[in-house]
């Protein structure tokens, strides 16, 4: 399973994901979080990173034209669109970008059928918020193209190895505080999702 390693908030939790094996790194621009990070600081950081860690912007009630401006300035590669937007919202984005299911029933995660997205848990504020998505939901269908994420821990990634999801994607669950990721949860989590559960 691919790992994304969300709410990056400084270099060298970004070095220490990166040499652990992440293959995505999220930046949260997303005024009220405790892991939002000023794009100026972002940049600098993206600049650093190895070419094959994939950059993603997460943005939350931001214009299409906004996202398209800040995707520009940062060089991301993808953006999180971490909130409910329509068919007219998407087609006027220039860049990549990855929709959120923020599923509050099981027919929910069959939304944006025919593309990659994440599935996280809804509740009413936004993101990172530990809150779990039921793993019944994901029994007997093709979960390939879904990226889940919502309250996924060190200590409970084994479970959704086996739904054949294409990724998983954390926040506060590597975290020794919010907006600081702890060293030991970054390597066990990113361990266990991408090698732990191939031989478990
Ligand atoms: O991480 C944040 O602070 C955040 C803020 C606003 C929207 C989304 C946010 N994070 C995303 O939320 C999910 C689940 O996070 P967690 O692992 O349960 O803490 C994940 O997709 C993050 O990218």
């Amino acid at each position: 399973m691919r790992v994304k390693i969300c709410g990056i908030t400084n270099y060298e939790d970004a070095k220490l994901a990166c040499d652990y094996g992440a293959d995505a790194l999220g930046f949260v621009f997303y005024k009220p979080s405790p892991r939002f990070i000023e794009a100026g600081v972002a940049k600098k950081i993206i600049e650093k990173l190895p070419p094959f860690v994939t950059k993603v912007a997460l943005f939350v009630n931001m214009s299409a034209e906004s996202i398209n401006g800040a995707m520009e300035f940062l060089k991301a590669d993808i953006a999180q669109i971490h909130f409910d937007a329509d068919e007219d919202f998407f087609s006027k984005l220039n860049c990549k970008y990855l929709p959120v299911v923020r599923a509050k029933e099981k027919s929910d995660i069959d939304k944006f059928e025919e593309n990659y997205k994440i599935v996280d848990a809804y509740v009413p504020e936004y993101g990172g918020s530990g809150k779990r998505v039921a793993l019944e939901w994901f029994e007997n269908r093709d979960n390939s193209k879904i990226i889940l994420a919502g309250g996924l821990t060190p200590e409970n990634v084994f479970e959704v190895g086996r739904y054949g999801f294409y990724g998983v994607d954390v926040s506060s669950g590597v975290e020794e505080r919010p907006g600081k990721k702890d060293k030991r949860k970054l390597r066990k989590f990113i361990e266990l999702a991408k090698y732990g559960l191939r031989c478990g």
